[in-house]
């Protein structure tokens, strides 16, 4: 409560924080100011064009990349220094996991879990055998790494991950070289490991899984976080939009015209433009003029265009090039 006796919502509980965390390679800057916010329980979508830097800072969270300059803090450890403690309750999805290509998939997996600290010797094989139950690799559990499809080794990847219970669950791209059944598997996993509690980051190219799995976005480009924040409030503040719902619409139209609020019919009411009033001001006016209002809710932009306008600058490559940023979010 503050001294007015007002309530204060807590600021969440971070499970993954960045804060000015830059990355330049030569004369590309990978990464830049990036202040990344994970808060505890969530899911997570890293969205961002090809070589925007979601990748790179997925590494520097993890402690497998050294950040030019800028923090890191893993559930709460400062990264690298304190990678020993936090990596243990993360699980992690990353390009080139390092798996042994003439061993199968279940001895690979067994290897892995061997490394576990929180994994007794006497727990290993049905450790293994469910995590590879939960993937879908079970039948091909036995067959050789380099063998495998790319689908069948992002399975494995996965199935690695989740050797033990965790915390937090890191995934890059799982979805990458997968079908469309093991695409609907993904998402029940990340729902599933959101269900008991684990927050889950995963960056991602599909906008629709996003839409469908994550509670929170966080938009790359050329470098820079240029949004983020609980996906459903992104999406209704893209849109200037109220949607009102009543049997009323012409007076509804009519007294919003008196108040040089444009508006226009909807199917089941009317839509009021948040340009020139704000949504308040539009439910008392329509409330005066005895409009009967039914519902309100604020209009919603689809992901793919809320995307497309903060990513809208073609030139992602350009070494350095963020002055293309700067114009995105001014
Ligand atoms: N090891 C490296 N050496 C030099 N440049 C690198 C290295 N790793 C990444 N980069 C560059 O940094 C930028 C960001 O790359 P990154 O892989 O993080 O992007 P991304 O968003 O994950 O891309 P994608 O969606 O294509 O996987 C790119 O310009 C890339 O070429």
């Amino acid at each position: 409560m503050t001294a007015s006796g007002e309530a204060v919502t807590p600021a969440p509980a971070l499970a993954a924080r960045t804060r000015g965390l830059r990355k330049v390679y030569r004369s590309t800057v990978a990464v830049d100011q990036v202040d990344l916010d994970v808060p505890e329980g969530a899911v997570l979508g890293m969205l961002g064009p090809n070589g925007s830097g979601k990748t790179t800072t997925i590494r520097m969270l993890l402690g497998l990349v050294r950040p030019t300059e800028g923090e890191v803090e893993l559930l709460g450890h400062r990264i690298p220094e304190g990678a020993g403690r936090a990596l243990p309750d993360v699980g992690a999805l990353v390009e080139g996991p390092g798996f042994h290509p003439f061993l199968s998939g279940r001895e690979n997996l067994v290897r892995l879990a061997a490394a576990e600290p929180r994994l007794a010797v006497a727990d290993i094989g049905r450790a293994v055998g469910d995590a590879l139950d939960r993937v879908g690799l079970t039948v091909a559990a036995h067959r050789r790494y380099r063998a495998y499809s790319l689908g069948m080794k992002q399975r494995l990847g996965l199935a690695a991950a989740l050797l033990v219970p965790r915390r937090m669950v890191i995934l890059d791209e799982p979805t990458n070289g997968l079908d469309p059944a093991g695409t609907r598997e993904i998402r029940k996993i990340i729902a599933d490991l959101h269900a008991d509690g684990v927050t889950v980051l995963v960056s991602s190219h599909l906008l629709a899984e996003v839409e469908a799995t994550c509670t929170h976005v966080a938009v790359l480009h050329a470098g820079t976080v240029v949004a983020q924040g609980e996906l459903a409030e992104l999406l209704e503040s893209g849109s200037p939009g109220l949607l009102v719902s009543t049997p009323d619409g012409d007076r509804a139209l009519e007294s919003l015209r008196e108040k040089r609020i444009p508006g226009k019919l909807t199917p089941d009411g009317v839509r009021a433009d948040l340009t020139a009033a704000t949504a308040p001001v539009v439910v008392e006016t329509l409330v005066r003029a005895g409009v009967a209002v039914h519902e309100v809710r604020r209009e919603r932009t689809g992901l793919e265009d809320l995307f497309a306008r903060l990513t809208q600058s073609e030139d992602v490559t350009a070494p350095g090039g963020l002055s293309e940023v700067d114009e995105v979010t001014a």
